[in-house]
């Protein structure tokens, strides 16, 4: 299959106008499948279509539950509470929350599932989460460390306490919280370190799953308490995807211009809303950057960082090595790519060398974005400075906004698409 590449022309003008980001991917995969394990109708609106969601939709479908899908943001989930057997492996392409949600929730059910992704997918570590099920009694196998993981459920967990590694993935704790609310009893979870990437995203699974009736407590920061209530079927709306935002955040700081998003920062619960600050600080973006806290927003503010007055290192990122790609190494390569010395890796760190100079110069360069959504919409950003920037496979940002492109035609921006 030939791939196509996507050349934006920087616009003379500072990008203006109206943008709504879509839906919340986290917030509407968390929905979907608490929907799924909650007896009866629940309605979820301003909900995300994407791949990663769809694909979370369909496996639902294919374990019985009803969805459908009545207009272009809601989803209307029927369940009898339980996940049945499917009789095809759970292909969720490369979708981190579906794969890890689903992998522990299955595992309460009963009978053999299979979760499985796209080749991406298949490189993604699920090591501690098959651990620490298979340390609650869980017949469960990832031969690789990755998916496919095979799970053979008996509907029941032999203990109700678990230690669980999050170093690499919050979604793992994530994953085990939403599935304890379905054990018979009361379930804690504790961490075995310290250590967690994106705490923000532990407090959006707590306030997903009590919107679905769930009861939490949280002792220590490390221990997590969950009551045996199972979940209750309810309407439930979702905000915008901050991740999303950021790009249009990005877009506005790096034209000039002013673009309408409908949510005011502080309106976001989702920890990437945090970018906020660092982007409206743009051209004097600090120093240092923890993205520790804001990882998926780390690609738009490293290429931001590109045109900034001074110099910024990136720490705190080294989970962004198992996401959708290495995504260090496709930021310093496309930076580098732009202009040879633009970026440097240090460990894990990552150091971008502001070069203010580069607005409104020609750099031919072709960015390879591995498939990472997140890659192709922030190198869009430097395409909006920079003459000859080519995004290749940019529908890989169906992932999460698939109507990226046309955000940013909306705003005025033109390019050429043809093949790669
Ligand atoms: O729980 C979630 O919705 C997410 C958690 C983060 O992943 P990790 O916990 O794997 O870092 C984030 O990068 C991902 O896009 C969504
Ligand atoms: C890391 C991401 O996704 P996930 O882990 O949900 O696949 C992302 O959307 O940037």
């Amino acid at each position: 299959m030939t791939l196509d590449k996507l050349t934006i022309t920087p616009p003379a003008h500072p990008l203006s106008g109206k943008v709504s980001p879509p839906g919340s991917k986290s917030i509407t995969n968390r929905a979907l499948l608490l929907a799924g394990l909650a007896k009866g109708e629940s309605r979820l609106t301003g909900a995300l279509k994407s791949d990663d969601t769809l694909y979370m939709a369909e496996a639902l479908r294919a374990m019985g539950v009803e969805v459908e899908e009545p207009d272009a943001t809601t989803f209307l989930v029927r369940s009898s509470g339980e996940l049945k057997a499917p009789k095809e492996p759970l292909f969720l392409g490369n979708a981190g929350t579906a794969t890890r949600f689903l992998t522990a929730a299955v595992a309460l059910a009963r009978g053999r599932f299979v979760v499985d992704g796209d080749a991406h997918m298949r490189k993604r570590p699920i090591r501690p989460l098959v651990d620490a099920l298979a340390s609650l009694g869980v017949a469960i196998e990832a031969p690789t460390g990755c998916p496919p993981v095979t799970i053979d459920a008996v509907g029941a967990f032999k203990s109700h306490r678990v230690v669980i590694d999050a170093g690499l993935s919050s979604q793992y704790v994530s994953a085990i919280l939403m599935a304890a609310a379905l054990a018979d009893a009361p379930f804690e979870i504790e961490l075995a370190g310290a250590e967690i990437g994106a705490r923000g995203y532990i407090d959006l699974t707590l306030a997903a799953m009590r919107a679905f009736g769930a009861k939490v407590e949280q002792p220590t920061p490390a221990v997590w308490r969950v009551e045996p209530t199972g979940y209750t079927a309810t309407d439930f709306h979702i905000e915008p995807d901050a991740s999303a935002a950021t790009y249009l955040w990005g877009m506005e700081v790096l034209t000039g211009g002013s673009i309408d998003i409908g949510t005011p920062a502080a309106d976001f619960t989702q920890p990437d809303a945090e970018a906020y600050k660092v982007i409206a600080a743009f051209p004097h973006m600090p120093a240092v950057i923890d993205g520790s806290q804001m990882q998926d927003a780390i690609p738009t503010i490293a290429v931001l960082a590109a045109f900034n007055e001074t110099p910024v290192r990136f720490v705190g990122i080294a989970n962004l090595r198992v996401k959708e790609c290495d995504r260090i190494r496709a930021l310093s390569l496309g930076l580098n790519g732009i202009r040879p010395g633009l970026a440097d890796e240090e460990g894990d760190d990552l150091i971008v060398h502001a070069d203010p100079a580069l607005a409104g110069t020609c750099h031919p360069a072709r960015i390879d974005t591995f498939a990472d959504h997140r890659i192709a919409m922030s190198f869009a950003l430097a395409g909006l400075k920079v003459a000859g920037i080519a995004i290749l496979d940019p529908d890989c940002v169906g992932k999460t906004y698939p109507a990226y492109w046309d955000a940013l035609k909306s705003l005025g921006v033109s390019f050429i698409r043809e093949a790669a």
